[in-house]
């Protein structure tokens, strides 16, 4: 049954929550603060980058509005999604300013028939939510968690076709609606309480970045031994009780959400007095990788005083523009601390306005990054870089190092065009 739903938060989750419930048949009342966004929301331009988001949302546009008022959102609304941002604070807990702010937005609509968070929030968040509803007059206002498990560049393909759709309420009518609202999209629906909904989402995210702490450690180990990091792994990764997802060794994770989750999960674990061991250690593991790099690449090249270093890729992965958490920013700040001169290439990233991006040169192309370079670094996986002439590149730089920080590039080709090829878990191969 079509539902009239009021999306709070145009970001990258809401953006695609509203669009795919527009897709699966609801009238959709998108609400942000940004007056920029919803400006350009409204005059059809799409403010982020995710595959098949700008069509869906032009598709839909009937069906699927922007505003910058919360009442207007809610008049007619029956369910209130929460997609607003829960950024970390100075403690490392989630903030939850603003998913406080559409509860307050929310007190003000008796009518509606659920309050739904999709946001990130630590455990604990539904029921004191819960609580407020019921002190201000809404227990009829049913409280579901359904969190979030889309990956940025492929979110609107994860959305309509997810391993599995979480569903938390403290009511079984409200579960029913927020299943029933996920009508025609592909995927398993696992219903439980509460609190266990909302471990699950920061359970999932945690273990997704151990694995990937995990393989850069043994990437470490390799490095060490003479063993090569993507033969172990993939062999380890054939085991289907391993798995051979994120078990990519590399400079490590960013991103918006694996950072500021661990953390969370890891301030929430010390709230109720219990250290993290594991945790802890993920983390550490994840933090000392990207300092590694540009440690491996001087122990190669020597002092980086005077010299200009290529920096592939700056987004935190391929196929987005997001900035927030990329590792190219350690990496970028450590070169720029050790004396180099930096030049970044990428496709879609915006140069942010702040240190120590204000002191880099931008290149248009792979070629004019490198050219006159002493060495290059790759930090994101862009598939451009498959169609770089390396043998030219090669001869246009000062000197023919390259470290490959998502082991894309294939060792001997790149000795074979004339490199010194550092990569993670692998020999160091040269010319
Ligand atoms: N980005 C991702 O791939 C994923 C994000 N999540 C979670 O989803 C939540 C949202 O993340 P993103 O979309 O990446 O954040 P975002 O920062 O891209 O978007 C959040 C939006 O909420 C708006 N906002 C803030 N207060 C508001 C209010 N009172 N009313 C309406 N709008 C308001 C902001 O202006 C912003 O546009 C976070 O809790 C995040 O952890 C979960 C899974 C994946
Ligand atoms: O909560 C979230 O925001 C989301 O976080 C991640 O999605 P995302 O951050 O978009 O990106 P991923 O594809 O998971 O990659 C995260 C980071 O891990 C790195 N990574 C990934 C896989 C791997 O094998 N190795 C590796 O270094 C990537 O380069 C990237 O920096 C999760 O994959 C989603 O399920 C989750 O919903």
């Amino acid at each position: 049954m079509a539902r009239r739903i009021a999306v709070f938060g145009a970001g990258y989750i809401g953006l695609v929550t509203g669009a795919c419930l527009a897709e699966l048949g609801h009238t959709v009342v998108v609400r942000d603060i940004a007056e920029d966004k919803v400006a350009a929301l409204r005059a059809g331009r799409v403010p982020i980058y995710e595959p098949g988001l700008a069509e869906l949302i032009a598709a839909h546009a009937e069906r699927l509005t922007f505003t910058l008022d919360a009442d207007e959102a809610t008049a007619e609304a029956e369910v209130v999604y929460v997609c607003v941002d829960t950024p970390p604070t100075a403690s490392g807990d989630a903030d939850l300013s603003r998913v406080w702010a559409v509860v307050d937005s929310a007190k003000r609509a008796a009518h509606l028939k659920a309050f739904v968070v999709k946001s990130t929030v630590p455990v604990g968040t539904g029921a004191r939510i819960r609580a407020v509803l019921d002190t201000a007059g809404l227990a009829q206002v049913g409280y579901g968690s359904n969190p979030e498990f889309t990956a940025e560049g492929r979110a609107v393909r994860d959305f309509m076709r997810p391993d599995r759709i979480v569903i938390g309420a403290f009511d079984e009518a409200t579960a029913a609606l927020v299943a029933e609202i996920h009508e025609g999209v592909d995927g398993p629906v696992i219903t439980m309480d509460v609190p266990s909904a909302e471990m699950v989402k920061l359970t999932s995210n945690a273990f997704l970045a151990t694995k990937i702490s995990f393989a850069n450690e043994i990437a470490n180990i390799c490095e060490t031994t003479g063993a090569d990091v993507t033969k172990v792994l993939g062999a380890v990764g054939a085991d289907h009780r391993l798995g051979k997802h994120f078990l990519h060794a590399g400079i490590g994770w960013g991103g918006s959400c694996f950072p500021k989750d661990a953390v969370a999960l890891k301030a929430l674990a010390s709230n109720g007095g219990y250290h993290p061991q594991i945790l802890t250690d993920v983390i550490e593991v994840n933090n000392h990788q990207r300092r590694r790099a540009v440690t491996r690449l001087k122990d190669e090249i020597g002092p980086l005083t005077g010299k200009t270093v290529a920096v592939l890729g700056m987004t935190f992965k391929p196929g987005t523009d997001d900035m927030r958490e990329a590792p190219s920013t350690v990496i970028v700040d450590r070169l720029l601390s050790e004396g180099a001169s930096v030049v970044c290439w990428d496709p879609m990233a915006r140069t942010p306005a702040h240190a120590p991006w204000t002191a880099i040169r931008r290149a248009e192309s792979v070629e004019e990054a490198l050219s006159g370079a002493h060495a290059a670094m790759v930090v994101t996986e862009w598939p451009q870089l498959e169609a770089v002439d390396w043998r030219l590149a090669a001869e246009s730089m000062a000197a023919a190092v390259l470290f490959d920080g998502r082991n894309v590039l294939e060792p001997e080709r790149m000795a074979e065009c004339g490199y010194t090829y550092i990569s993670v878990g692998r020999a160091t191969v040269r010319p």
